[in-house]
């Protein structure tokens, strides 16, 4: 988008270092049927992008309606500087807003969405039309209906309306969802350039791993009501705290088995990795290893397997080696190795990198 100079009207006073910006607190949600959201509490920090991932039903929406002010929740609390707003309508929060459901006026021109909540002079709401047209990069289009734009220039529409009265938070429900995927990746790389140049805290619900990590300072992962963990984009993929996020971002195998001296002990053999700090011998755990962190040679010392598939995915392969014990596990490697050569059938062993791999826990501590 346009780096025209955007001006705040406002001056926002010097903050305490460390005070979030916004912070919710123990804010549970129940409807007649389902707890939506169940004790979450997380703060985000001042320009801050923090992405609301998981599943369809997880509670993300009603997450974000709550923060918003759309909804009250049956307890708990949101802060925003530190002053309790939970009582205070949406159009009093400082935050604007894009839904993917959020339609445009159909009847109203792009000018006439973009200004529909500004107020004062005719001139002044001209100019700050304009400024915001250009600033999402649709102001060739001004004069055109909803239904005469492409669903990336609607949502481009739909952002610069959310701006317009100057928010010092942005809140994203699905914004790319109806977008085919080029677009997608273009307009949420502008999206994220325009926030930080503009440095509005942002609060952004996907159910798609691959947008909210390339998106976000951090992300949380959503299950049944709560959050599961919340981290920067490689904490949630490197170390993911359960065997939910693990599963849910990328590629896992996860390896079950017991604590022996080095790693753990499943399909006959041991896999290295660090075992938390006084793990009893012999206790069950799940190890990940995510498939680019196994290296794969033609013999020697390593875990036996047989070369099952070997896909080309451009950057790399995707081989799958079946183990002894009839397991499966996913190895990626740089399909440049081996000159991309990976006889399918042959014999190869495994080699974990034992620096790379996590145990991760059944279920959040
Ligand atoms: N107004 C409502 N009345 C009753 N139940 C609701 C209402 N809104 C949400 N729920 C329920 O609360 C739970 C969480 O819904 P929510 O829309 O927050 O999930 P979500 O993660 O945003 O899902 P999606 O990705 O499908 O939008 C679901 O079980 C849903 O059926």
């Amino acid at each position: 988008m346009n780096d025209t100079s955007f001006t705040r009207s406002r001056e926002r006073p010097a903050l305490a270092p460390g005070r979030p910006h916004l912070a919710v607190c123990g804010v549970r949600k129940a409807y007649d049927r389902a707890v939506a959201v169940d004790a979450v509490s997380f703060e985000l920090a001042r320009g801050e992008f923090v992405t609301l991932l998981g599943d369809s039903g997880c509670g993300k929406t009603t997450l974000l309606r709550l923060v918003a002010g759309f909804a009250r929740p049956d307890s708990g609390t949101v802060l925003r500087d530190g002053e309790d707003v939970t009582g205070l309508a949406p159009a009093r929060r400082r935050m604007g807003f894009v839904f993917q459901s959020y339609a445009l006026f159909p009847t109203k021109t792009v000018a006439q969405n973009i200004g529909f909540a500004l107020t004062g002079p005719r001139a002044a709401r001209e100019r700050r039309i304009e400024e915001l047209a250009r600033l999402v990069e649709i102001d060739p289009l001004v004069g055109r209906y909803p239904h005469e734009l492409s669903g990336g220039q609607q949502q481009r529409v739909a952002l610069a309306r959310a701006l317009a009265s100057d928010p010092e938070f942005l809140l994203l429900d699905e914004p790319m969802s109806a977008l085919d995927a080029r677009i997608r990746v273009k307009l949420r790389a502008e999206l994220r350039a325009l926030v930080d140049r503009l440095g509005i805290t942002t609060l952004y619900v996907t159910h798609d791993q691959e947008e909210a990590l390339a998106l976000s300072d951090r992300v949380a992962v959503m299950r049944q009501g709560r959050i599961e963990q919340i981290g920067s984009p490689a904490d949630i993929y490197h170390r993911p705290a359960t065997r939910f996020v693990a599963t849910f971002i990328g590629i896992s195998n996860l390896i079950e088995g017991r604590a022996v001296a080095g790693g753990v002990e499943a399909e006959g053999v041991t896999w290295p990795v660090a075992l938390p700090p006084r793990t009893a011998p012999g206790a069950r755990l799940t190890a990940l290893f995510r498939p680019e962190h196994l290296g794969l040679a033609g013999e020697g010392a390593g875990i036996a397997g047989i070369l099952e598939s070997a896909t080309f995915l451009g950057a790399t392969m995707r081989l799958g080696v079946r183990l002894a014990s009839g397991r499966r596990i996913i190895v990626d490697r740089p399909s440049v190795e081996a000159g991309g050569l990976w006889p399918r059938g042959g014999a190869v062993v495994l080699r974990p990198d034992p620096l790379r791999a996590v145990i991760v826990a059944d279920e959040p501590r």
